[in-house]
């Protein structure tokens, strides 16, 4: 299957920017996900490639088929495009069984009667719902609901996927296990997917590379490694995962790292990364890389900081403990193993796991 490719879209409602010179382009069989949160464009992006929304300006294209050219005010419509659509709310007609269901979309594509049996049975086995065929979508729970849209997604072998927030109406628990057999789904059809949410447990798992919003702009796109690890953006790295932003002026630089003197505290971070002395920086601290040790000799040879921190609160999640320090009026958020009850505390953090942002001038 040929690429999907959109290049330069820009779109407003009533004269207020939405997008702004969007641009990405999804592989041949990817699962590439745009990620950010609520109001910042994924879903006009998506509208703007099934052909729901008209684009101001841009380019969208399937390999050499032209959805829509900007310049030359050309728009394929929505049925033209072969696409196919999954949205949060299933969007199933409730008068019909579940065969009818997926029956309709062949029924206007002129899919003979037998070929419409064949392909309705092999798109209702691949989502395991094919002993469920004669039942109304009100006999169905929300997550064989969900089935059969994405089986009636898939079933007249569109180009390409649509996902938006498809399993945003599931539970917590039905929504984990969605997310294995979505992923296989995929993997086993092949096909190209663009998928939208806000979820970035969701879109880490999901996906092989994440495209993150943020007011209708691409802020980076990479692999889901490259998005965690190597953030673009300071705003990245606080959306993807527990990221403490630091404030901090830049001090001393030397051998590939440099010092941040975290505002008042007296405190200071060696970063590894380069930066101006003197100018301003935020550092992007992961709550899990940061290692709490309440024993007293804890080593102090510049290989690693050692900051010391107050308790101000300490939660039991199961899994872990979280704690909310403070160093002097900077919070830092960390999590840990380990239950400690002190008062005070050192915090144990590798220059490579911070991360540094130079401020923009
Ligand atoms: N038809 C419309 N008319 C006017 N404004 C709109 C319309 N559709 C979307 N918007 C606005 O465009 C912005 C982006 O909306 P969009 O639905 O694309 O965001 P989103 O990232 O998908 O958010 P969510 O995760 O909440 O669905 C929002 O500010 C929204 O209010």
């Amino acid at each position: 299957m040929p690429e999907l490719v959109v290049e330069n879209i820009k779109k407003s409602f009533h004269g207020t920017a939405v997008l702004e010179d969007v641009n990405f382009t999804v592989a041949d069989g990817e699962f590439f996900t745009l990620l950010g949160p609520s109001g910042c464009g994924k879903s006009t992006t998506l509208s703007c490639v099934a052909g729901l929304e008209t684009p101001d300006s841009g380019t969208i294209r399937v390999g050499d088929q032209v959805f829509f050219d900007g310049t030359r005010r050309s728009t394929v419509p929505p049925e033209g495009r072969n696409l196919g659509l999954v949205f949060q709310s299933y969007a199933l007609w409730p008068h019909m069984t579940v065969a009818d269901n997926l029956a309709l979309p062949l029924k206007l594509r002129k899919v003979t009667k037998g070929e419409q049996r064949r392909l309705i049975d092999d798109a209702l086995t691949k989502v395991d719902m094919a002993h469920l065929r004669d039942r109304y979508p009100h006999q169905l729970s929300g997550g064989q609901q969900q089935r059969v849209a994405l089986a009636r997604g898939i079933v007249y072998s569109p180009g390409v996927l649509l996902l938006d927030e498809p399993l945003s109406n599931l539970d917590a628990k039905m929504r984990d296990q969605a997310r294995v057999w979505l992923k296989d789904l995929q993997r086993e059809v092949g096909i190209t997917t663009v998928y939208v949410t806000h979820d970035q447990v969701e879109a880490m798992s999901l996906s092989d590379r994440i495209a993150v919003f943020m007011h209708g702009r691409l802020q980076q796109v990479g692999t889901p490694t490259e998005i965690y690890e190597t953030p673009a953006t300071p705003e990245v790295a606080g959306f993807i995962g527990r990221c403490n932003l630091l404030e901090g002026r830049v001090g001393a630089t030397e051998g590939g790292a440099v010092q941040v003197e975290l505002g008042e505290t007296g405190q200071h971070l060696r970063v590894a990364g380069a930066c101006s002395a003197g100018s301003s920086a935020t550092v992007g601290l992961r709550s899990e890389r940061i290692t709490l040790t309440d024993r007293a000799d804890a080593p102090h040879d510049g290989a690693v900081n050692v900051l010391r921190a107050r308790i101000e609160q300490c939660s039991y999640t199961g899994a872990r403990f979280e704690y909310e320090l403070s160093i002097g009026d900077v919070r830092v958020h960390a999590e840990s193993p380990v239950r400690h009850t002190d008062g005070e505390i050192n915090l144990i953090i590798r220059p490579d796991d911070c991360l540094l942002f130079p401020a923009q001038v």
